[in-house]
């Protein structure tokens, strides 16, 4: 089997990949209205016809484009409004049922909305918003909207949303991912989500893109469309990333505008802020566009440098609380501490003083490199650092440490743990274990393996939390504590 098609394949089985995540997002708004798959689910037959010439039913399927009014019942896991469009009164294409549900962007639940379909799917159609009508969300306040392209980027979805009541919205998510995924008597009431400090100017990382124009076509160096458009929105300035980085945002634009002969096809860019010394010996902010730069990061009182490519937290005005909430609840009966997926040291570096002894461990050998440069930087002596796939960690630590002392810290990528991680740590049975995750969807079908396996029973949930990294967007960080 292709390497893609075994990867689409365990999506489809996955009930934490996005596609799931969605549909059981849309399965619910459904149940509301008495409605099934069977009621929406459009003929696949007609949808994608292989190769072969289209016949006018096709034709007039793949140009059902209508513009539509409707009411948003719900939000999507992925910030998008759910709707469901009842064709009673309006002619449909063929294969198209009665009922069709529609995924909007920028939209609150409750509101009248106008909307046009951009294309159909077997199960939802996409579109794009013309203008919220009526029935207006309290949570909507238009006037808090700092940036000419929302609505059209892909990057935010609720900047029309006050902050309080972003994170409450984050928290749903939160909530919504555990009664899908982990829904068990052990999880705890999910705490309010922990606040960014900076919502706007925040970001200390973008990665704008632009596809080489063709013939005429204008050059657009951005991000992807809202509501699934294809093609670059053209971004002149991102009001969520930081001042350094809007600054050279605009070198950056010409620079490529004045170079687009020598690219073939088009390109990803790199904008990092990062800390370099003048000539005083002051640090002063600036920006790399440089993968393989030593970038830095100051984080209260610690320094930590990493390649600009590499993976480091993007908010960095949120990090001392983040790191300060980790740290707390390590506890204070540790002597151990175990840091798996650790990046360039953020946690083993921030909580160096809540063990004796700290391992970590991260698949990136380049990022390795900077975990050890960081406990050196910040004159950390405890700490290990292994380069390595994370089950690797248990061999060492089975040996070196006590599970009755040890506090696991565990910060996987979006997809989560695999299980032969996760059956390495129930055997090994730690004291402590620290879950954090910019997936919470992942995060919850995990723990869900881990609380109903026979050796988690002893273990209990203290806490779930949102943290809110990646303010005016639907994304939302989770710490979950486990304990026994
Ligand atoms: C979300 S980042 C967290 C990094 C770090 N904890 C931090 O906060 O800066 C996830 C990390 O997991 C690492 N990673 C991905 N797959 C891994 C695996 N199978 N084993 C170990 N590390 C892995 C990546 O290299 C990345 O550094």
């Amino acid at each position: 089997m292709s390497k893609l098609k075994s990867k689409k394949l365990r999506a489809q089985l996955d009930p934490a990949s996005e596609e799931n995540v969605l549909k059981s997002d849309i399965f619910k708004a459904l149940a509301t209205r008495g409605l099934t798959w069977d009621d929406v689910a459009v003929d696949m037959a007609l949808l994608r016809p292989k190769r072969q010439k289209l016949t006018p039913e096709q034709l007039q399927l793949r140009a059902h484009k209508p513009i539509v009014s409707t009411s948003i019942i719900d939000l999507t896991s992925h910030g998008d409004g759910i709707a469901i469009y009842d064709h009673k009164a309006t002619p449909r294409a063929p294969g198209i049922r009665r009922f069709e549900v529609l995924l909007i962007p920028s939209v609150l639940p409750g509101e009248q909305v106008s909307a046009k379909i951009r294309y159909t799917e077997q199960f939802w159609s996409r579109c794009d918003l013309l203008s919220v009508d009526s029935h207006f969300s309290p949570m909507r306040n238009n006037d808090l909207v700092q940036c000419k392209y929302f609505g059209q980027c892909s990057g935010c979805q609720f900047q029309m949303v006050p902050y309080p009541d972003q994170l409450i919205l984050l928290r749903n998510t939160v909530k919504r991912a555990y009664e899908t995924l982990c829904d068990l008597p052990k999880i705890p009431q999910i705490l309010p989500t922990m606040p960014s400090p900076q919502q706007f100017m925040y970001r200390t990382k973008i990665t704008p893109h632009f596809s080489k124009p063709k013939n005429d076509e204008p050059l657009k160096i951005g991000f992807n469309m809202a509501g699934g458009a294809p093609g670059e929105i053209d971004i002149e300035d991102c009001i969520i990333a930081t001042q350094p980085i809007r600054d050279s945002m605009k070198q950056e634009r010409l620079n490529i505008a004045a170079n687009i002969d020598k690219y073939k096809n088009g390109a990803t860019l790199l904008l990092r802020e990062t800390y370099k010394l003048d000539d005083n010996g002051q640090f002063y902010p600036t920006t790399t566009t440089d993968n393989n730069e030593t970038a830095t990061t100051f984080v209260g009182k610690w320094r930590f440098e990493y390649f600009a490519g590499d993976f480091f937290q993007n908010n960095a005005s949120i990090l001392v609380d983040f790191t300060n909430y980790v740290k707390q609840n390590i506890g204070t009966n540790i002597k151990y501490l175990v840091d798996a997926y650790c990046g360039a040291g953020l946690f083993s570096v921030t909580c160096s003083d809540s063990a004796e002894r700290i391992l970590g461990i991260d698949i990136s050998a380049p990022s390795i490199k900077s975990a050890k440069r960081n406990a050196e930087l910040n004159n950390i002596k405890n700490a290990t650092f292994i380069a390595g796939n994370a089950e690797a960690i248990f061999e060492p630590v089975k040996t070196e440490t006590e599970p009755d002392l040890t506090a696991v810290i565990i910060d996987p990528p979006r997809k989560g743990c695999d299980t032969k991680f996760l059956n390495q740590l129930l055997e090994f049975s730690p004291k402590k274990i620290i879950y954090i995750s910019c997936n919470v969807f992942t995060q919850a079908r995990d723990l869900k393996y881990f609380l109903t396996h026979p050796s988690g029973a002893p273990y209990t949930v203290e806490s779930v939390r949102g943290v809110d990294l990646f303010p005016q967007t639907r994304h939302v960080e989770s710490i979950a504590v486990l304990s026994r």
